[in-house]
């Protein structure tokens, strides 16, 4: 495609999105050929003949989801738009699809979906191992970050992407029929709010945000468009008021963490018989989010060290070490003979449990790991920040007294040592501060007000109508 195509492309998103086209846009080169597209989901035509209580859909596709219900109070169809880059996006998007199912059992069916991996292709279908990438060379991270944070910057960037990929987001979100469209994920607001207002479906499909960051999170969170958005903390929701949402578009309700943290009752000493940790010594656990970022095995060796009482030869302490995706860490420390009591975990599906039989958590910023250590009472040692995102979260932790920042691996096991020797009453103050700071609800509440919404939307969305404009068709 040449690249004036694709900027008078652009400009026609723009146009019907914003009313004009108040940008302009150079996209480099192409050579006339798009990438391989997964031609496999076709966008049937549907009809949505839509009373209060008599719902038809016809659909040829031979989708899963296909419903046909008339009469009976209808299940209503949630898609959580969602990428693992990081392991927080997926984590609070599990802990939404869990708290509708224990709030509401079958009135909502949940799909969880990665619409950018399943559907486009090159580079979306790969943000994965990009993020990863730029994240290990962090400059080129925080070059990437801050660039693309004024709005007409990356409304640019994701027009020119929504006009290459147009068709195969339709099919993406249109396959599943979605009543309601929760995005969970900076980079999935616009594309799809801008295939809602192609189809006309943006007063019948309701789109809703859930911010995964806890305070210097990316503008590309906050789209006027929304009919909410639900933040972790004040200070996002400022930034939000100040990136032009409406006080009535944002709710404050906290981070959505699984509800087996929330909900479950924990004893650390059954928890250490299960895991089969030793009974007595206090326990550090040691991460690095999902993929085991930020210096693990250099902490892991000076805890080593300060968990070892020298002078009686036994330890003083214990070690958890999980270390997620990342196997290259997971094999290197278990060839390691430790001197303390340690386990060394790949990626762990109960983190629940390991947080339960520890007494405090070392780990780099990362939002979801934070909201669960606060649920845990954890004091939290944060020894490392992906910078943009995650930097924020270290002031949020540091400020109320619910743990410390350092990035040096020795100042971390001094720390620890300390705490379990000769400073445990500051160990049991910052617990107690973190406690303060857990909202093990959000995720209910954040459901709940879901749920509210779109009782309200069911009695004013009485209008019928037939998908036939495509968004596509633009292309
Ligand atoms: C004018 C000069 C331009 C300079 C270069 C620009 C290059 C553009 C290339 C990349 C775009 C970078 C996008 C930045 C927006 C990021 C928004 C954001 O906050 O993203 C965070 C997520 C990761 O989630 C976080 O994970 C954390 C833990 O790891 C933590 O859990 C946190 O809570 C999470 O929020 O980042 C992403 O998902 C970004 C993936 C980017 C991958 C690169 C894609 C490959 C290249 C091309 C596609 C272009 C897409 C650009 C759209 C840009 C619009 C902003
Ligand atoms: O073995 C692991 C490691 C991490 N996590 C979860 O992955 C998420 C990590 O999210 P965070 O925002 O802390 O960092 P990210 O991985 O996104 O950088 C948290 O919910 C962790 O509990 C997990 O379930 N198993």
């Amino acid at each position: 495609m040449a690249a004036t195509t694709v900027v008078s492309i652009t400009e026609k998103v723009l146009e019907r999105v914003y009313g004009s086209s108040k940008f302009t846009l150079s996209v480099a080169g192409g050579d006339g050929e798009r990438p391989h597209r997964h031609t496999h989901h076709h966008i049937q035509r549907h009809s949505y003949d839509d009373s209060d209580d008599d719902v038809c859909y016809s659909d040829e596709d031979e989708s899963a989801m296909e419903l046909v219900q008339i009469g009976a109070e209808r299940t209503k169809n949630v898609l959580i738009l969602m990428s693992d880059t990081g392991g927080g996006h997926r984590a609070s998007a599990e802990a939404i699809r869990d708290a509708f199912k224990i709030q509401f059992g079958d009135k909502y069916k949940i799909i969880v979906k990665d619409v950018w991996k399943e559907y486009t292709g090159w580079p979306l279908n790969d943000m994965e191992r990009s993020y990863k990438f730029m994240v290990k060379h962090v400059q080129l991270w925080k070059v990437a970050f801050h660039s693309t944070s004024p709005k007409w910057i990356h409304s640019c960037y994701l027009a020119a992407i929504a006009a290459y990929y147009a068709k195969e987001v339709e099919a993406g979100l249109m396959e599943y029929k979605p009543e309601i469209i929760i995005s969970v994920h900076p980079l999935m607001q616009h594309i799809p709010l801008w295939v809602l207002k192609w189809q006309e479906l943006q007063k019948r499909v309701l789109f809703v945000t859930v911010i995964t960051d806890l305070n210097t999170c990316h503008p590309t969170w906050f789209h006027p468009g929304v009919n909410r958005c639900y933040c972790p903390s004040q200070e996002v929701a400022k930034r939000a008021l100040v990136d032009g949402l409406d006080e009535s578009q944002v709710r404050v309700f906290g981070l959505p963490v699984r509800p087996s943290f929330a909900r479950a009752v924990l004893v650390k000493g059954e928890l250490r018989r299960e895991l089969e940790m030793d009974l007595d010594l206090r326990a550090v656990l040691l991460m690095g989010g999902g993929e085991g970022m930020g210096p693990v095995k250099e902490t892991a060796k000076a805890l080593e060290e300060s968990l070892y009482d020298r002078e009686n030869k036994k330890p003083i302490g214990q070690m958890v070490v999980i270390c997620g995706r990342n196997k290259k860490l997971a094999s290197a420390l278990e060839a390691v003979e430790w001197k303390i009591p340690v386990k060394v975990r790949g990626f762990e599906t109960q983190m629940e449990k390991w947080m339960g039989a520890c007494d405090c958590i070392i780990t780099k910023a990362g939002p979801g790991t934070i909201a669960e250590s606060l649920i845990r009472s954890l004091p939290i040692i944060l020894n490392d920040y992906i910078p943009g995102q995650e930097k924020g979260n270290v002031p949020y932790v540091v400020e109320n007294g619910a743990g410390v920042f350092t990035r040096s691996p020795k100042e971390t096991a001094r720390i620890v040592g300390e705490w379990f020797s000769t400073k445990a009453d500051e160990l049991e103050q910052t617990s107690v501060n973190a406690r303060k700071l857990a909202q093990p609800e959000a995720v209910f509440d954040i459901v709940k007000d879901l749920d509210e919404l779109s009782e309200q939307r069911g009695h004013l969305a009485k209008v019928s109508y037939t998908l036939t404009s495509s968004f596509a068709s633009l292309v």
